[in-house]
């Protein structure tokens, strides 16, 4: 994986990347080589290159010392510094993350100290441990010591995603997912623009995997503005480039903020006018531009922005978690021999083959509260993904959970989990829906192909 991103990095340091279109590099130019980069830093390479050196330098110091500069200008007269704020746990998935984060350390050590698990000198990469691990399995990586009320957090193999996470005294086990991490980012964002009083407008994208709770949470308290696209965040980035601000995060943890060049030059400006509150927003509005790669999702600049944001506002991890509560959902992968045969429309949350699927599932999701479920074939592998959410509070009679009691045994058993007693029916729930989807529809409209 990483001789590949380094193949990846030659291969875009041989060309020249203008407003999406290659161009030979000229004869006589030398490719530099930068080593073992994280993918993010690799983009972050190639769009400093791209804006002739205006968005950075395009060095690995250049990255450290810019993302640093504004991290520590950010965190510097901050609400809270003490012991709880500067430390934070990371598992870095055996990857390429650990290295960087590692040489980056010194930079950022004045405003938080990291102590770094799966760090590559023994295990394998993402393996029971990394991002996806921790998002899909909702448990902690293997290899990390997590006290109650620690906060912690995961990167992928490649550090271009991130998720956070504690124990709480009870010890069970809270996921801070991408959906959170934007929540979090967007109400910073939207409280620094009140302040510096520019009308400048901020949307935030998703996808049909956001869960259905923070949505309604950007939406209905929030009041900030909610796009859907398809998965993956190509088209998550695209969407985000028609805001002033453009927050956008896939649920797994992958996403960036982006700013409009009108949006930087108005905050830039603001930021030298004289004393007063105005500016001081408009100067941290500066950092938080800074701080964010703007190139592509990045797990060290989220994580730096994260930590800035609940330093300065002095929020625990608890009460960022209870922003809002999650809705119970369950992910599955359903292996076909032909994953075409599922088309969909409306950002994938609606099958438009096989003929009848949607209606099958309007008809299962309909009998629960705030249920949403979807199907759609993968981009990158070789299967249909299942997707299904539901409120816990629904109706209950015996025969029901006589059926759902042996569904969960088996769920625990055959996937190694225990649930919190408390969301017993909600879980059961979500898995009659997963397995009436999986089992019944979509065997029933599959089989036949
Ligand atoms: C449900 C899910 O996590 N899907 C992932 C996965 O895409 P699929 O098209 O679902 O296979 O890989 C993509 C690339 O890494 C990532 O952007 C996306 O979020």
């Amino acid at each position: 994986m990483l001789t590949e991103l380094r193949k990846t990095f030659y291969l875009l340091d041989n060309q020249f990347i203008i407003k999406g279109r290659t161009q030979e590099k000229p004869a006589g130019r030398v490719a530099p080589d930068y080593g073992l980069v994280t993918t993010p830093q690799l983009h972050y390479m190639v769009y400093c290159r791209n804006t002739s050196g205006r968005y950075g330098k395009a060095t690995i110091e250049g990255y450290y010392e810019k993302l640093s500069k504004a991290f520590i200008e950010l965190t510097k007269q901050a609400f809270c510094s003490g012991d709880d704020y500067r430390s934070l746990k990371v598992d870095c998935a055996n990857g390429i993350g650990a290295l960087k984060l590692r040489e980056m350390e010194h930079y950022i050590s004045q405003g938080l100290s990291v102590q770094l698990f799966n760090d590559g000198t023994k295990g394998k990469l993402n393996h029971l441990c990394g991002a996806d691990f921790v998002k899909s399995h909702q448990k902690p990586p293997q290899g990390m010591e997590m006290k109650a009320n620690e906060r912690c957090c995961s990167f992928d193999g490649d550090a271009d995603r991130i998720v956070y996470y504690y124990l709480d005294v009870d010890g069970h086990f809270h996921l801070i997912d991408g959906d959170k991490i934007a929540t979090l980012i967007s109400s910073f964002l939207k409280e620094l623009l009140l302040e510096i009083g520019e009308s400048l407008n901020i949307g935030v994208v998703q996808t049909a995997y956001a869960n259905g709770s923070s949505t309604r949470y950007l939406e209905e308290v929030m009041k900030v503005p909610v796009y859907c696209t398809k998965t993956g965040v190509k088209h998550l980035h695209h969407k985000a480039q028609e805001f002033d601000i453009g927050v956008y995060f896939e649920a797994n943890g992958h996403g960036t903020v982006l700013f409009s060049k009108a949006a930087e030059t108005k905050i830039k400006q603001l930021a030298k006018e004289s004393g007063d509150k105005k500016r001081e927003a408009a100067k941290m509005l500066e950092n938080v531009i800074d701080l964010f790669n703007q190139a592509a999702g990045d797990a060290i600049s989220d994580m730096l922005v994260i930590e800035a944001i609940l330093t300065r506002k002095g929020l625990t991890v608890q009460q960022w978690d209870a922003l809002y509560t999650d809705l119970p959902n369950r992910q599955l992968k359903v292996k076909v021999a032909d994953r075409q045969v599922i088309s969909t429309t409306d950002a994938e949350r609606q099958v438009v083959t096989p003929l009848g699927l949607q209606e099958a599932i309007n008809d299962l999701v309909k009998t629960y509260r705030l249920s949403r479920a979807f199907v759609r074939p993968s981009g990158t592998e070789d299967i249909v993904r299942v997707y299904a959410e539901a409120d816990s509070q629904v109706s209950w009679d015996s025969s029901t959970e006589k059926v759902c009691r042996e569904s969960l045994t088996t769920w625990v058993v055959g996937a190694g989990r225990r649930e919190k007693k408390t969301d017993f029916k909600s879980v059961a729930i979500s898995l009659i829906i997963k397995g009436l989807m999986s089992e019944i529809c979509l065997c029933r409209f599959l089989s036949s192909y």
